[in-house]
């Protein structure tokens, strides 16, 4: 019998288009993706977790192939410049020509570096993306932003590489903790609050239904998310204007990872909280009202997010932090603030006093 049809988002870019296929079984279906392979080298990239639950299913369809896998240990920790040097010897090791293709097998972590990794060797190969956290595929496998983390902030070291298809089975999201499943949330929302205030509505009335992980709704956030950040991706690939609202939350939230050693918050809660920041800081400067930030809060806590600062944090060290932000121009704070829901904007020149009255005000009541 044949799986049923994925619902499929194309990511427009010219000759460099691709499909992402949302949707069940889809890692079985090798008739579909193995298509996308033009050579016959491939590495897959996964993690210890993922890869004793999905690499068999994987490897099925890569009969024939010469192939290897490359298992990163997990956790944030380790998107380092050291594990792509190991990927690459990896790569060399299978004797991969340009025609090769890197297989991300895993969460955002694996995509990200398994997508720098291919773009680095011999000058850019081709990848594709196999997320398997709700987080990577309403977020990290569509764009093309590669890159790992150094000890001075996150993602400092990238590329932009677009993979050639996003294989999204939904049926690897049955054996995701609760915890990672809610942190994926967070990025749905984060669209939602950038730019289309009816999808926040939506969240808002289907909360329930996408805690209870009811899959029509799982697949309609899934796809109403990608199909708002493909059209910014597709005007803005390499994040000249528009695609910089993607960052909404992350220059507090990357902050608050990195000083946290990515031990106390997840990616998703980070961006929870440096969106209730970011709104925060909007209604410092006077751009919205405080009606927007409860909404947001609301919805935060609704899907079991994290909406405050925990307890620990430097003010300064945030601050110094963010400085180093990519968003930033000659010395001046670049951040994505908001006139309400749905109605981010790139706001340049930002006082650092007004964002550490910002971060003081949240860490005092920690
Ligand atoms: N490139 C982009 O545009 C982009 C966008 C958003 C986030 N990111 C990056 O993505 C990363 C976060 O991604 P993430 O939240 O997927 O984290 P992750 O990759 O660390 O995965 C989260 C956890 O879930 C486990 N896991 C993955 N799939 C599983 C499954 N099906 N069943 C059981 N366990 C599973 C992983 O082993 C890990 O422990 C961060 O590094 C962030 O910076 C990148
Ligand atoms: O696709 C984008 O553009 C994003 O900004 C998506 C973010 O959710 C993601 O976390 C991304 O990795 C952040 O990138 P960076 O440019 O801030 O490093
Ligand atoms: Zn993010």
């Amino acid at each position: 019998m044949n799986p049923p049809s994925p619902t499929t988002i194309d990511v427009a870019l010219g000759a460099r288009s691709y499909p992402v296929w949302i949707g069940r079984g889809l890692l079985g279906d090798s008739a579909r993706w193995r298509a996308m392979l033009r050579g016959r080298h491939v590495l897959v990239a996964s993690n210890t977790t993922v890869a004793p639950l999905y690499l068999e299913r994987v490897a099925r369809g890569l009969d024939g192939l010469q192939w290897s896998s490359f298992l990163l240990d997990d956790g944030e920790a380790h998107k380092s410049f050291a594990n792509v040097e190991r990927a690459l010897a990896a790569l060399a090791g299978l004797g991969a020509t340009r025609d090769a293709c890197v297989i991300a097998l895993g969460g955002g972590v694996v995509g990200d570096l398994a997508g720098f990794s291919a773009a680095c060797w011999m000058r850019g190969i081709d990848f594709i993306q196999m997320p398997t956290t709700l987080l990577a595929m309403v977020d990290s496998s569509v764009g093309g932003k590669t890159g790992v983390n150094l000890p001075a902030g996150k993602n400092l070291v990238g590329a932009f590489h677009q993979p050639r298809a996003v294989v999204a089975d939904i049926d690897t999201l049955a054996t995701l903790p609760d915890r990672e499943y809610r942190a994926g949330l967070a990025e749905v929302i984060k669209g939602a609050a950038i730019g289309d205030e009816p999808f926040f509505a939506w969240l808002e009335a289907h909360a329930g239904a996408l805690a209870a992980r009811d899959e029509t709704a799982v697949v309609e956030a899934i796809a109403r998310k990608l199909r708002y950040k493909a059209g910014v991706v597709a005007r803005d690939e390499t994040e000249q204007g528009e695609r910089a609202l993607l960052n909404l939350g992350h220059t507090f939230g990357h902050a608050l990872e990195t000083a946290g050693r990515y031990t106390t918050l997840l990616h998703g809660e980070g961006v929870a909280v440096g969106m209730l920041l970011a709104a925060r800081l909007s209604e410092r400067l006077g751009m919205a009202g405080a009606a927007d930030t409860a909404r947001l809060q609301r919805l935060l806590e609704t899907t079991g997010l994290p909406a405050a600062v925990p307890a620990g944090f430097d003010p300064e060290q945030l601050l110094a932090l963010m400085r180093l932000d990519k968003k930033n121009t000659a010395g001046t704070l670049r951040l994505i603030l908001w006139r309400g829901i749905g109605r981010a904007e790139i706001v340049g020149g930002v006082a650092g006093e007004e964002v550490l009255a910002v971060l003081r005000e949240a860490i005092a009541s920690a």
